[in-house]
């Protein structure tokens, strides 16, 4: 995972309403190197197969420490445990995490990868949260933009990274959470959060937030780009703002992969909107920060050919059934 440095500039007064980075902008750089090449030509994890794959996700925001300035986007792999599915068929690890750092192949060692961060398969949501994640959402809470993507092929783990369930809350849940934790400890800033939660499928960007707003134009002008007619919501609480994304995901396409009967079959970018200014005395006339945190769940990276069976909304909005 990487983290931008954005200048101060991009605090903007309360008329700048859309943010300047796009979450496009985050996937254009990696601080991915090469180790040592592999003289046979072989994959690195980033294009190996889908079992034995780790995910990725970037993330880009204000550095965490003076070493990560030199960097203002990070690339973080998690591994994930094999499935009580693929321990069955008989399927092994082909790479691993070698230390905190290292992505090594298990066949052939001397064929490694070096990345920002690395995570084993051991370890949880949370911890992979505050080590790579929470330095973006507190410094989108300072009026910095970030954005933090999920990138890998079908059944890597992005969803569960990112959104995760009950027992194991993901990126986004603990993200809001942290959002208005920061805010009670924040007593001399008053903030206000705004949410919207839209999908790209087939190309088609779909607001999932509100079922009527299909096939949105994505427009630009002076301040940046946006959605047309995306449907912004105030937000007062976490399990407000979760009860949206909750609300949001079943409108979700999704499908069945050979690897994944679940798969997410169309990006999301769950975006909160946080406005803050001073309050108290003296605080009349003080600038009103802007910022924008992006949280993206990417669909699968495999090749169209990677057989997506029954592709469907979780709950069809077309199929209401009325008694
Ligand atoms: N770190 C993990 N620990 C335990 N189980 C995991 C982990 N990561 C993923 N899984 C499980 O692996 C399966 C596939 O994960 P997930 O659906 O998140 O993959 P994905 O990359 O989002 O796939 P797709 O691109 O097809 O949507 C799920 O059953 C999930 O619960």
């Amino acid at each position: 995972m990487a983290s931008r440095r954005v200048s101060k500039s991009n605090r903007f007064g309360l008329s700048n309403s859309r943010a300047a980075n796009s979450p496009a902008s985050s996937t254009t750089s990696s601080s991915k190197q090469n180790l040592e090449t592999s003289a046979d030509g072989q994959s690195s994890p980033a294009s190996s197969s889908a079992r034995s794959k780790p995910h990725f996700f970037y993330s880009e925001s204000i550095p965490l420490d003076s070493e990560r300035s030199k960097e203002n986007v990070t690339v973080t792999v998690r591994f994930r445990p094999l499935s009580p599915r693929e321990i069955r068929q008989g399927e092994e690890i082909a790479w691993y995490a070698d230390g905190e750092t290292i992505v090594r192949n298990e066949h052939n060692p001397s064929i490694a990868y070096a990345y920002d961060r690395v995570f084993g398969p051991t370890t949880t949501t949370r911890h992979v949260y505050d080590v790579a994640a929470q330095h973006v959402i507190s410094g989108a809470m300072e009026g910095i933009n970030g954005t933090i993507f999920a990138y890998g092929v079908t059944s890597s783990g992005k969803t569960h990274t990112m959104h995760g369930d009950q027992r194991s809350p993901g990126i986004i849940p603990l993200a809001v959470k942290d959002a208005f934790s920061i805010i009670q400890e924040t007593p001399n800033r008053e903030f206000l959060l705004r949410v919207s939660y839209l999908e790209i499928y087939n190309e088609v960007v779909n607001d999932l937030l509100n079922p009527a707003g299909q096939n949105l134009r994505i427009r630009e002008d002076a301040q940046g780009t946006f959605v047309e007619g995306i449907k912004e919501e105030v937000v007062l609480s976490p399990a407000h703002a979760l009860s949206l994304i909750a609300a949001g995901e079943e409108h979700r396409h999704v499908g069945s992969t050979n690897f994944n009967l679940l798969s997410s079959r169309s990006h999301t970018i769950f975006t909160l909107t946080i406005e803050s200014s001073p309050c108290g005395e003296n605080s009349a006339g003080e600038a009103v920060t802007l910022s924008q945190l992006n949280l993206i769940d990417l669909a699968g990276s495999e090749s169209s050919k990677v057989e997506a069976t029954g592709i469907r909304r979780k709950k069809d909005p077309t199929s209401t059934k009325v008694c």
